[in-house]
């Protein structure tokens, strides 16, 4: 038996720019199931930040909703823990690791004991238990984004939602991070909600990927991936069926692809995220 645990349901959602209502989502309607890894992927501008900030209650959503446990969205969810890309700026860089893992338990109210096991375990997940007084700048980028990771870990959150976690490492720690990512969802029974534009990366995380597409944006398909447990970097991705998969998403994305805009001035994605300093859905 299958557990539903996010359900999207005919979600649009419009953004007032310049007196005017600019519809970029249409209709968006998927799921997610309990301890699965879902990508979404489309094309630049598309809206996938935008989906990302209505369903962790950081936007409104303009029609149709989204629920978790059965409970709809209508604010930061307590069961929900986000990681940005932008690693450097959601770490507080005059705490050390270890502080800064520990700073969103501090309104569970929970035993003392209980934070610090949650803390240490968090760190020895993503292999930092040796840095638990090294400050975020004198870390490497990777290892930043594992101490981003960690704090989310150590909240326990029942989903936990990436967008474009590992856009901003080099290759091999990219790789590192995605092993990663599978390691937590095995440990923790964790579901995991990412965007990514890698679409390598969609097809070597996910069980499904939600492919987005058109302006306003539809889901264009949703695809599964049936490749074998466990992945493995070398051998997963030299599969004929990776292949496949990799080719089909990329074009559906190219298909799904936005015109180029004319007259509106609406900001890039990339520039929108930027000028937003949101840090996780817990305000950590
Ligand atoms: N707060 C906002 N006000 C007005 N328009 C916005 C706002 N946030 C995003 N947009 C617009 O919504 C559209 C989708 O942006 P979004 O960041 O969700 O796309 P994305 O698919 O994540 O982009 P990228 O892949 O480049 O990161 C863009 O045209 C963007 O300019």
């Amino acid at each position: 038996m299958t557990n539903t645990q996010l359900v999207v349901e005919h979600l649009s959602k419009s953004y007032a720019v310049g007196g005017a209502d600019v519809q970029i989502i249409a209709d968006l309607t998927f799921d997610v199931t309990a301890g699965e890894i879902v990508s979404i992927v489309g094309p630049s501008g598309i809206g996938k930040t935008t989906l990302l900030k209505c369903l962790t209650g950081l936007q409104s959503i303009t029609s149709g909703s989204a629920s978790i446990d059965g409970q709809v969205i209508d604010g930061p969810p307590e069961e929900m823990a986000l990681v940005f890309q932008e690693y450097t700026r959601s770490l507080m860089p005059w705490l050390t690791v270890e502080k800064n893992v520990r700073l969103p338990l501090k309104h569970l109210r929970l035993p003392k004991a209980e934070i610090d096991g949650r803390v240490r375990s968090a760190l020895t997940s993503v292999g930092l238990s040796h840095a638990l007084d090294r400050f975020p700048w004198q870390l490497s980028g990777g290892m930043q984004q594992r101490v981003a990771i960690a704090r989310a870990l150590a909240y326990r959150p029942e989903v936990l939602v990436m967008d474009e976690p590992f856009a901003s490492v080099d290759a091999q720690t990219r790789f590192e991070l995605e092993d990663l990512c599978l390691k937590i969802r095995d440990e923790f029974g964790m579901t995991i909600l990412l965007v990514t534009h890698d679409i390598d990366e969609s097809v070597y995380l996910s069980d499904r990927v939600v492919v987005l597409g058109h302006r306003p944006a539809i889901v264009t398909r949703i695809v599964d991936i049936d490749l074998p447990a466990p992945r493995d970097q070398i051998s997963t991705r030299a599969l004929h069926d990776f292949a496949e998969l990799r080719t089909e998403i990329f074009e559906l994305i190219r298909a799904g692809a936005i015109p180029a805009q004319t007259g509106q001035s609406v900001q890039t994605g990339q520039s929108v995220q930027a000028a937003q300093s949101v840090q996780t859905a817990q305000s950590a």
